[in-house]
């Protein structure tokens, strides 16, 4: 298993990220993520959750001293046991091909954590006969997942990835991830805008507006914000926080095709705030 050099913190200074077409993807965002903490990441479409998770993960370039994870700068040194399960993740084209499901997990290393392996096997009722080719988008998924997984992270940031699992699996899948906070040393960062089963399992919440927090804290703190009517809609305590802070969101933004920021070199929205570019997008891409 993966030694972290320190506990798996996740710390954001001041971070911003404009792509190459100079539109906005994150400004002036910090964070202080705690070990062993199970985070949210909430926002609208386009609210910046994908750009900041990559950026965490290494995948793009972010300004020198913005980021530590572990206290290790995910760019410039690469940490084991970071994992970030996101759209590139669902889209390999190798799960689509005629391969079963032990050739797969063994080629993630799964032969190297049996325990865990038959552990997620089971977690996500994975058949191991099952040939890729011949499964639904649900079945493929929790091989997606038990792959990504296998092999035990220290931090975990997961860009939504569990819309193809029935409400029973992803209910299973969220309480396996609770307890491996639980467990073992060890952090989650999850952007998503599935909140069903989520009412108890976030430690702490961050509600993201375009491309900046708008807050951020112990989600229990935060749910105790939300007033004694709810309930009324069928709501849960966090999906009326939630859908509260949506609807002020698209107030204060107003219609997308008017509140269109960072084009041609000016960035709109963010208080007038100019942000530089990095030049050629290839060159940010690490792997
Ligand atoms: N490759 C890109 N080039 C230019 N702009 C981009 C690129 N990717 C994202 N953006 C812009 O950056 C902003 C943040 O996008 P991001 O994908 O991080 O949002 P998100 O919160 O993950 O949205 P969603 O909930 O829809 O997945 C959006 O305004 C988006 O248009």
């Amino acid at each position: 298993m993966p030694k972290p050099v320190q506990p798996p913190r996740v710390e954001v200074n001041n971070l911003s990220y404009t792509f190459p077409d100079y539109s906005t993807g994150v400004s002036s965002i910090s964070l202080d993520v705690p070990p062993r903490s199970r985070t949210l990441l909430i926002g609208a479409n386009g609210a910046g959750k994908t750009t900041l998770l990559r950026l965490l993960a290494g995948k793009r370039l972010a300004p020198a001293k913005t980021i530590s994870i572990c206290g290790v700068d995910p760019f410039q040194d690469s940490l084991e046991g970071v994992t970030y399960l996101g759209l590139e993740w669902v889209l390999n084209p190798i799960v689509r091909t005629d391969i079963g499901v032990n050739e797969l997990l063994k080629s993630v290393g799964g032969d190297a954590y049996p325990e865990r392996r038959e552990e997620l096997v089971a977690l996500l009722d994975i058949d191991t006969n099952w040939r890729m080719h011949a499964v639904s988008d649900g079945e493929r998924r929790r091989v997606q997942l038990a792959m990504g997984l296998v092999r035990p992270w220290i931090i975990l940031l997961l860009d939504e990835i569990t819309v193809d699992l029935d409400v029973l699996s992803r209910a299973e899948f969220l309480d396996w991830l609770k307890r491996e906070t639980e467990l073992r040393e060890c952090t989650i960062v999850y952007a998503t805008h599935i909140l069903d089963n989520l009412a108890g399992w976030p430690t702490h919440l961050v509600h993201m507006h375009m491309g900046t927090i708008k807050e951020w804290d112990e989600a229990d703190k935060m749910l105790a914000t939300v007033d004694a009517t709810v309930g009324t809609t069928g709501n849960s305590r966090l999906g009326e926080l939630v859908m509260g802070w949506l609807r002020e969101d698209l107030k204060e933004r107003g219609p997308r095709s008017q509140s269109r920021h960072g084009t041609e070199g000016k960035t709109y929205g963010f208080g007038g705030m100019q942000l530089g570019g990095y030049g050629d997008e290839s060159k940010q891409f690490k792997k």
